[in-house]
């Protein structure tokens, strides 16, 4: 795995939460888009080969609520992309990994999703990201 696929950025409504991202030049990339199995509308700058992705929760008992909740906007997770999500799956449980799910979950287009804990990740948050072949 080499890639950051995207940083992500816990924010309580997108308008506010882009302010800094406009005024230091970056544009949104397509529209914003409803990923509703994680309960969050999310708002996508592009850095080269890596996205800024601004996270607000849809709903009060999604995982970014929750973390609004007890910590506030800011940083949230990093993003891994992988070329085969299973294999990358396997070897880092192999390593010791703790994944928050085994079964990935639909991420923003079209991706699919697995997320690793953050007390694994010495406080930070990881996921890893498997785009639809030819994408990402
Ligand atoms: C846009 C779609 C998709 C994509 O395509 O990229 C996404 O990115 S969706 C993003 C939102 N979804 C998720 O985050 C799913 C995975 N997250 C979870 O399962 C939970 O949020 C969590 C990480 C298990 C935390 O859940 P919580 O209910 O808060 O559990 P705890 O209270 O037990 O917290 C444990 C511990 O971890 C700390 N914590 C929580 N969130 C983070 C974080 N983002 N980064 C770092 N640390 C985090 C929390 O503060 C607790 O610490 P202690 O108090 O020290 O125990
Ligand atoms: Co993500």
């Amino acid at each position: 795995m080499q890639t950051l696929d995207h940083v992500a950025i816990a924010t309580p409504d997108l308008e506010t939460g882009s302010a800094p991202y406009l005024a230091l030049g970056l544009h949104p990339e397509g529209p914003d888009e409803l990923v509703e199995s994680q309960g969050v509308q999310v708002r996508a700058f592009r850095l080269g080969e890596t996205l800024i992705e601004l996270l607000a929760p849809v709903r009060p008992d999604s995982p970014i609520a929750r973390f609004l909740e007890q910590r506030g906007p800011g940083l949230h997770h990093l993003a891994f992309r992988v070329p085969q999500l299973e294999a990358e799956v396997e070897r880092l449980e192999a390593e010791g990994a703790r994944l928050l799910n085994r079964e990935p979950r639909p991420g923003r287009a079209g991706s699919r999703v697995v997320f690793l804990h953050p007390k694994w990740g010495q406080g930070t948050l990881m996921e890893l990201v498997e785009h639809p072949q030819g994408e990402g």
